[in-house]
């Protein structure tokens, strides 16, 4: 999705939570000042979503249960939504990416990246701290924001982590986008998750997706 597709919703998301856009802008240019020019594992994320089957994990409560109705894992180019990346190192399976704004647990990120899986690292406003501590430790991080982009920190489009794996996918061509381990009526959450799980609604639904 173009920047101007997305800015509408941007700037929606924004007024909905009385967020500005500045303190995002800033955590994005730390974030490109911490990256390459270039992003070596673009090309290789690339390469593991266009034209391949794609499996997005989400952190649901129902994630485990999901995951064992899966037959054949290693048909699917794997992408963990942040927690999930956890679940799915417990049951032996190292995603291919995964898509977090550093507010999972960082050993298991940390693990997730030594093991090979590449880390789509967000920068925002409320995680300027865990970007600065984790992904100077990362060695395969593809940047992103959810502002205005830049050289080097992408906006494919998309708002809370499991959303991002989707639009990731679809901005990337993957064949076909299987989704777990969601569960966006889930009540057990605090409101502000609520909220977020809303947007993914309103968001997978504009692509066509309705969970
Ligand atoms: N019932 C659910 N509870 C939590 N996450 C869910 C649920 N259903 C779907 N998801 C998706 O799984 C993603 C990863 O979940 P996790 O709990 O790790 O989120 P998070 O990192 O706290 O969320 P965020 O940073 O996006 O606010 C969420 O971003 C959300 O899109
Ligand atoms: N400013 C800000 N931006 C976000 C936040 C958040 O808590 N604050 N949470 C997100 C979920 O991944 C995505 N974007
Ligand atoms: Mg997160």
């Amino acid at each position: 999705m173009r920047y101007e597709q997305w800015e509408p919703y941007y700037r929606a998301i924004l007024q909905d939570f009385g967020w500005t856009a500045e303190g995002d802008e800033k955590a994005a240019e730390l974030l490109s000042s911490m990256l390459p020019e270039d992003t070596p594992c673009l090309a290789r994320v690339e390469e593991l979503i266009r034209g391949k089957e794609v499996i997005v994990c989400g952190k649901a409560p129902t994630l485990q249960k999901d995951m064992a109705k899966v037959d054949w894992w290693y048909k699917y180019t794997v992408i963990a939504a942040d927690g999930a990346v956890s679940t799915l190192l417990d049951q032996g399976i190292v995603p291919d990416i995964v898509v977090s704004d550093l507010d999972g647990r960082h050993e298991d990120l940390l693990e997730a990246d030594s093991l090979g899986s590449i880390i789509v690292a967000h920068a925002h406003a409320d995680n300027v701290e865990a970007v600065k501590s984790l992904v100077p430790k990362l060695r395969h991080v593809v940047g992103t924001t959810q502002a205005r982009p830049l050289r080097n920190v992408y906006n494919f489009g998309g708002f809370s982590d499991g959303d991002r794996c989707v639009f990731l996918a679809k901005e990337l061509g993957a064949k076909s986008i299987k989704i777990i381990g969601f569960d966006l009526d889930d009540t057990k959450v605090t409101p502000k998750k609520l909220k977020k799980l809303k947007w993914a609604r309103r968001l997978l639904g504009d692509l066509g997706i309705n969970i």
